[in-house]
């Protein structure tokens, strides 16, 4: 019993991304199928819409002629596009001949096409009882005469020409032409997802694993799967497993397949790439999130950039990027909010633009999307893939920009991978049914199909939605890879316009961001040991701890709400309605923005009182009086000497000494020590009572604006 008694055929009339893991499966294991119809236009009808596969069957009908009378010739045929081998030929053979068939075709739970043929189906105990023509097997004479019993047009239904073979007991009979009920050989995935289950066999001699397909139904593990009809995406989900595609032991197998590499090209024959960039929501940390398109690793000469802003807020920045970094580009095409383009139609025209401009690959981004791997766009073109997203997340979140599955309906389902991956606890490439947000497309895909099969709006579906549905009609294969990190996710959920300064507020959602651009880039050096605390008077510290956009943001805050208090010692707005030692100010909750601020002096200022005032411990700090004074000569320009109620308080310099304003700066009178060479952005920390007696002094031209907090009164 030999391997070559049998011949595997398919058929394929263009190579698809499902043929092509049909062909890779079918090397791992040594199988060489016969490919019937490729490059010949497909004669079956549209699969899709209705029934259509004759074509196939008279394919193999002629290319089995020459073997009609060996009857020790056994024929396996399969579909190409949605078939997958999970072993040997020789199990195959095995199985088979245990069923004492002469032609054994794969069951399913639905009568397809013609459901009103069920009740003529034999009965079965146990098992799947209707044929499906996506994999059989059988013996060349018999698979002959059955591919001859009548004549079939190229576009007549396959499933149906089989289905009434079986049905004719005197043939079925005849030819012992059986179904394989408890896929014990074929798995027809359809109605059968939930019964599958990825098993792992761990192969310690060869120190690999091997993954398996089981049915946990029947107890059986089908050689071959068949993801047929609605259950194309449960197949993507098995073959990103087998039957060699990504194992705990050498990782993601399938990621070193088809890859290019781009070391030895020179520049300017790199791949033409399109970045578009879709802002089409308020989005916190834009200007960052530009910032690392810039510092992608890919010559700017390569590139050209769309930009669809339909934001009235961003387009300062977007045109200020656009100005500043555009030029480097080969291009910029810019779409305005004025121009009232919708976001699909501006996704349509940048896939077009695309193709004016010749490129090879278009990168897709959205606003939200941080891409903080400068070598991104590198990785995923050598990728080489049809469509491929980097994994971007939400930190610390399951938020992310791929779904693992799809529900019936096709919208959001988890599959049973999708935390591990999310989590990075398996790294790899995966192919799943929805990428959104950033995506590498390559340029080939919109030169075979135009904007009627490739568009972002399909019914009422939005526009990712849209482009991912078409992808999957068109069985181009969405993949997601997290092989490395590439970047993360801004989370716009809170972003409020109607803010000044609204990012400002982003300190919780996104505080990733906002200490990136908020905090002092030396913040971290003041837990240095090697560092010691700069002491300008006496227990009075001195640290860098928020960033000049920081202190401009927090001014701009205050300005804009602009009801400075009129410094009398009435205010309304204390409990006790009296302030002793009054100063023109506004208090931070009456911008809204107490709770960040709290969180800020817990997160940022805490640490910094624990390593200079050693032994005293309150967390969270408590305060009250959280607020910004301004000093002008002709409005308040000192302040009395006093001591502040607190245990220690904080004194945060928001303007520049010399250029804002003369004068100003704090002296504390016991040591007769002042503080004026304040710097934007530090903060003085000192004692509030007793020892710490202090004045604010004289402003004498300019605005002087500090940030006070009494910590602990
Ligand atoms: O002007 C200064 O730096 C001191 C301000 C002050 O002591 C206060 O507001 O309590
Ligand atoms: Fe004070």
């Amino acid at each position: 019993e030999k391997d070559d008694e049998i011949l595997v055929f398919t058929v394929a009339t263009e190579e698809t991304d499902g043929f092509q893991r049909y062909l890779e499966s079918a090397e791992f294991y040594d199988i060489k199928p016969i490919v019937l119809g490729y490059g010949a236009e497909w004669r079956g009808g549209n699969i899709k819409k209705g029934p259509g596969g004759g074509f196939k069957i008279n394919l193999l009908k002629k290319a089995i002629e020459p073997h009609k009378n060996d009857a020790s010739k056994i024929i396996l045929f399969t579909d190409g596009f949605d078939v997958v081998f999970v072993d040997k030929l020789q199990e195959v053979l095995e199985r088979f001949r245990k069923f004492e068939a002469k032609i054994l075709f794969g069951a399913e739970k639905f009568a397809w096409p013609d459901p009103l043929l069920a009740e003529q189906y034999p009965e079965v105990t146990e098992g799947k009882r209707f044929l499906n023509s996506g994999a059989y097997i059988g013996y060349a004479p018999e698979v002959y005469e059955l591919l001859t019993r009548e004549e079939i047009q190229d576009d007549g239904d396959d499933q149906l020409f089989f289905t009434k073979a079986y049905l004719d007991e005197e043939f079925r009979q005849k030819h012992q032409f059986k179904l394989d009920h408890k896929s014990e050989i074929i798995q027809n995935i359809n109605g059968a997802a939930t019964e599958l289950e990825v098993k792992v066999i761990e192969d310690k001699e060869a120190n690999t694993e091997i993954y398996k397909i089981r049915n946990t139904l029947f107890y059986t593990d089908p050689l071959i799967l068949h993801g047929n009809g609605a259950a194309k995406q449960s197949l993507n989900y098995i073959s990103n497993y087998v039957p060699n595609s990504w194992n705990s032991i050498e990782g993601c197998i399938t990621c070193l397949k088809n890859q290019v590499s781009l070391k030895e090209i020179d520049d300017e024959k790199l791949p033409l790439v399109m970045i578009g960039i879709f802002v089409e929501i308020p989005t916190p940390f834009l200007e960052e999130m530009l910032e690392k398109v810039y510092n992608l690793e890919y010559p700017k000469n390569r590139i050209h950039l769309f930009v669809h802003n339909a934001v009235q807020y961003h387009s300062d920045v977007v045109s200020k990027f656009i100005e500043e970094q555009g030029v480097d580009y080969l291009s910029v095409k810019q779409i305005k909010p004025s121009d009232g383009t919708t976001e699909h139609a501006a996704r349509d025209l940048s896939l077009d633009y695309c193709l004016v401009k010749k490129c090879d690959s278009y990168l897709s981004l959205d606003s939200i999307a941080h891409l903080d791997n400068p070598q991104t766009l590198k990785l995923l073109i050598e990728q080489n893939r049809t469509i491929v997203a980097p994994m971007l997340t939400r930190p610390g979140r399951a938020w992310s920009n791929f779904w693992g599955s799809l529900t019936a309906e096709g919208y959001y389902a988890r599959s049973n991978d999708y935390m591990n991956i999310v989590w990075n606890e398996k790294r790899g490439l995966w192919n799943v049914p929805f990428v959104t947000n950033a995506y590498l497309l390559n340029a080939t895909l919109l030169n075979k199909y135009d904007r009627s099969q490739i568009n972002y709006k399909n019914g009422l579906l939005d526009a990712d939605m849209s482009f991912c549905a078409n992808l999957r009609n068109l069985d181009v294969f969405i993949y997601v890879s997290n092989r490395v990190d590439f970047g993360h996710l801004v989370n716009p959920e809170t972003y409020d316009l109607t803010l000044a300064e609204p990012d400002m507020y982003q300190i919780f959602e996104n505080e990733k961001e906002w200490e990136e651009r908020y905090i002092h880039e030396d913040y971290p050096g003041n837990f240095d040991p090697e560092n010691a605390p700069k002491q300008p008077c006496p227990d009075v510290y001195w640290f860098p701890v928020v960033s000049r956009k920081f202190t401009s943001s927090l001014i701009n805050m205050m300005e804009t709400f602009g009801k400075w208090s009129t410094g009398k010692n009435d205010d309304d707005r204390l409990e006790g309605g009296y302030e002793a030692v009054p100063t023109r100010d506004i208090h931070m909750n009456q911008v809204g923005w107490e709770r960040h601020w709290l969180h800020f002096l817990q997160k940022y200022v805490r640490p910094l009182q624990e390593l200079v005032f050693i032994g005293y411990y309150h967390d969270p700090p408590k305060s009250l009086m959280n607020f910004v004074v301004r000093y002008k000569p002709d409005e308040q320009p000192s302040l009395r000497p006093h001591h502040d109620s607190s245990t220690y308080t904080i004194n945060v310099a928001l303007n520049q000494v010399g250029e804002d304003y003369v004068g100003g700066g704090c002296r504390f009178i016991r040591y007769n020590c002042s503080v004026v060479d304040t710097k934007p952005g530090w903060i003085l920390m000192h004692p509030g009572r007793l020892t710490h007696f202090h004045e604010g002094l004289r402003v004498t031209s300019g605005t002087r604006y500090i940030m006070i907090s009494f910590i602990d009164p």
